[in-house]
This record gives C-alpha cells, structure tokens and sequence, in this order.
C-alpha cells in the first residue's frame, strides 16, 4: 500500500501567550510509552485515548496482514512483530521492559501462552502496567469464551432495559460494553495506575471485563431503581421512550427533533413552543395518558421542518434540540463555536478528545493512520536496537516494515 508519508509529530507543548511569558505546556500523558497489541476495537479506543492526550502508543500489528483493522489508530505508530516466534516474543519483552503500559485485548490465557503474561512481564520491569481487555474478564466460567458488545451487554443486565414498548431488547451501536464499558474504563484504569505508581513506584495489573465496565456505566439505572424509576416494562418508564417528553419526533421533513423536557418549567416551555394549550391537555405525569401526549406530540412536530422547529426551540429553554446526521454536526453553530469536531490530513472529520483540559489540552494528531508495520525500524532504535539487530530480524521475518513511499 503506497500513500504519502505524514508527519506523526504532534505539537507536543501547546503555547498560550500571557502578558508577561509565554507559557509552555506539556499534555498530561507526555512521556507515557504504551505497547498495545493490535485488536478489534476497545482496546484500539483505549489506545487512542491516551495517545490523544499525550502518550507515545505503539501498536503491536501481525505480521503478514495487509490492512488494519483498526480504525482508532490516531497518533499510533505501527510496529509488525510475528509472536508465533521465539525471538518476536523476546522482542515484545524487550519493549515491554523500557514502557509504562501494556495493554492486551485477547482471550483470557493467550498471553500466558505466548510466555508474555503479567507475572513474567512484571517481573522484568515492576513498573509496568499491565491492562487486559475482556469481555468477561480473567476469571469466572465465561472468561475464556468469544463474545462481543451485545453479548457483554446482555450479561450487564443493561440490554433487558433498552428498547422500546412492545419490541426485543435493541443494542445501541456497540457503543456502551465495546467502548463506553470497555475501552473509556480501560483507560480510566491505565491513567489511575499512573497516578498510583507515582506514590508507590509499582505497577499492577488492570482486568478490565466490558460486562462489568457496561454494568458500572448504568450505576444509575441500577441504583434508582429503589425511586421506581424502571418500574414498568421496557420502552415504559420516564427515560427509555416511555414519557412523551422524553423521546424523538420526526418533522415534516423526515428529520427528528429530540426532547427531554423532564422538568415541569421545561415541560411548559415545549407545550409553548409547540403552541399547545396546557389546559386541554393530560397532566405531564398522568402515565396513563402517555400514549395519547405521544401522538399529540407527534402531530405538531410533523407540521414543521427540522430547521423551523430548530428556530423555534433555540429561543426557548425547553430542552429541545434538532437530532443532527453526522453531515451537519460539525457544521452545527454551538459545534462550530466550541471547534468540537477536528478533520485530519486526509480529509476525514472526527470528534475532538474530551473533556478539554484548561493548561494541558490534547492535541490530536491529524496524520493519516499508520500502515501496518510502518515505524517498525524507527521504533526499533529508539528502544535501542542497531540497524544490523533489526536487519537480522527482517530477514527472519521476525519484524515487518512497510516503507510509505513519500509524497512526489
Ligand atoms: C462488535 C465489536 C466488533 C466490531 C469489529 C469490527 C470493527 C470489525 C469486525 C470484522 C472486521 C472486518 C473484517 O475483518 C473483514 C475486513 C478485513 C479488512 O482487513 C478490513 C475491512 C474488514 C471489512 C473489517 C472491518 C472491521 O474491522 C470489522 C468490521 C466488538 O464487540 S469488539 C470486542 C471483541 N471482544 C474482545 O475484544 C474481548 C477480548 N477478546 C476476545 O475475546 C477475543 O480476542 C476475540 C475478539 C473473541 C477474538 O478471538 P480469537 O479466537 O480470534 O482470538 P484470541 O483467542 O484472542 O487469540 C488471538 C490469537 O492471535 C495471536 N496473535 C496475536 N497477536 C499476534 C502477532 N502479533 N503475531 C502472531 N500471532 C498473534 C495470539 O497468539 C492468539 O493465537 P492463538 O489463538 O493461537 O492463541
């Protein structure tokens, strides 16, 4: 695969000017080196996270692969190593002894089997972090078993309440085991160590399960159900679509409006913006007249377009927003404003790293991705390997580099 080379350099110190000095600051995780062997996608999330703000990542690619499969690869460098070789998984040893982290998304025993699990890796460098990401986590009967996000998320419990009245439990994307459960949690965890390591000087290991990650993301459905909160069937209470005030409406432009006014001076300003009078009405919480709210709702959101009820509703303090497709977020005023969507140098648009920290702000890497095996030999002297070293190991197909031819 030819495509030009990009510069992985990131502005490591973002500079802001004050009257006196000009201030240099440092992103938080700068100095962090982390190994992360390639995976599907929360551990690639997790990497991606900490590279956001900072750390050096290396992603641990197979050898002989053509394409990544990783599409959270911003600001990683790419290194081929074959670990079905003695002298591949030396090498991983090796890197694993001069960095901060580690962080493994397999099967719970395939580390142990290649000799690259945590008391062996831990022993070399005691300072070493050594985070695995699971489905099930590293014990309990289901730990060695295949599984992805809806499998984690129906064992949370969580997926039994998601969905609306009437219909199977429905799993929004892969969004709260895979990366909300998995790899935002996981990388709580690494940043959490570091802190720690700071006072103890110790590593340790982090077993991050995504069913137990996604569990404790619903903290607040499990624990208001003791207010009645879940108390009807799914797709039936005040938050999962059940409420008429909580839920989308389609416009007569076959777009949505969202609404969430939950609370009553809320809820007043949408009967007003929807030039509704209150007296005709069924009362807010009148639960049994839920359905019948709903379909007065949805009678007047389909009498305007998105855009109109937009105009409407930016002026009132209603809780009520336009439901924006990927194509007009970025261009949405409140986005544009807060520059809360980044393209790279290829053109493509993300979201920007959140939160924003005030002194020591991430700093996106808007280089393309790396190709697989790309900075093998960079990385390989850096960690202190000499060219002949590396040569040795290409030719035994131990490492693979993938030249990217630059830009003519
Ligand atoms: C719902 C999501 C998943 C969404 C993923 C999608 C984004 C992608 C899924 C399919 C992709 C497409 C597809 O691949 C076809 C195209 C390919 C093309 O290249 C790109 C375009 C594609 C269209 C491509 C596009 C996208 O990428 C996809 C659509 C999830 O839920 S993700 C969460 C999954 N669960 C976990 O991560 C939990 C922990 N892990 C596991 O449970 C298992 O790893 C898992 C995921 C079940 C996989 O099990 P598997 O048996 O395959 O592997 P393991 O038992 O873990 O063992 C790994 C073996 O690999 C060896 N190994 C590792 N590194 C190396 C190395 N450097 N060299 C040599 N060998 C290596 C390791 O030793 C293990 O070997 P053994 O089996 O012999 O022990």
């Amino acid at each position: 695969m030819q495509r030009a080379a990009a510069s992985r350099e990131r502005k490591p110190l973002a500079q802001v000017s004050c009257p006196r000095k000009v201030i240099l600051f440092i992103m938080a995780l700068a100095g962090v080196r982390v190994i992360e062997l390639a995976g599907l996608a929360p551990a690639p999330f997790c990497g991606m996270i900490l590279s956001d703000f900072g750390a050096k990542v290396i992603r641990v690619d197979r050898t002989k692969v053509a394409t990544a499969v990783d599409t959270q690869a911003r600001g990683k460098r790419s290194v081929a190593i074959n670990l079905k070789s003695t002298e591949g998984v030396a090498l991983l040893r090796k890197l694993c002894v001069q960095s901060d982290v580690v962080l493994e998304p397999y099967r719970k025993g395939v580390m142990e089997k290649l000799g690259l699990g945590p008391k062996e890796l831990l022993k070399e460098n005691p300072r070493l972090i050594y985070a695995r990401l699971t489905g099930y986590g590293q014990s309990g009967s289901y730990a060695t078993a295949a599984g992805h996000d809806i499998n984690y998320l129906a064992i949370s419990g969580l997926l039994s309440r998601l969905g609306r009245r009437g219909e199977k439990p429905f799993a929004p994307l892969n969004l709260l085991a895979d990366f909300a459960g998995g790899g935002l949690t996981c990388s709580l965890g690494i940043v959490l160590a570091l802190l720690e390591r700071t006072k103890s000087g110790k590593g340790q290991i982090i077993d991050t399960s995504m069913v137990e990650g996604a569990a404790y993301v619903g903290s607040f459905v499990w624990k208001s159900r003791r207010i009645g909160l879940w108390d009807n069937p799914r797709g039936q209470n005040l938050l999962d679509s059940g409420a008429p005030f909580y839920d989308t409406y389609q416009t007569s432009d076959g777009k949505y409006m969202a609404v969430g006014a939950i609370e009553p001076q809320f809820y007043r300003q949408l009967i007003k913006g929807l030039e509704l009078d209150a007296g005709e009405l069924p009362d807010q919480m009148s639960v049994n007249d839920w359905p019948e709210l709903q379909q007065i709702f949805t009678e007047r959101f389909a009498s305007k377009t998105q855009a109109d009820w937009s105009k409407i509703f930016d002026r009132i303090d209603a809780c009520v927003t336009p439901v924006l497709s990927f194509d007009q977020v970025s261009s949405h005023q409140h986005n544009q404003e807060r520059a809360s969507f980044i393209k790279d140098s290829s053109g493509e648009e993300s979201p920007r790293p959140a939160p924003v920290l005030s002194r020591t702000p991430a700093e996106p890497c808007l280089a393309s991705d790396p190709v697989i095996g790309e900075h093998t030999v960079e990385v390989l002297k850096e960690f202190g390997f000499t060219s002949a070293d590396i040569d040795q190991m290409l030719a035994a197909g131990v490492v693979e580099c993938s030249a990217v031819k630059a830009k003519l």
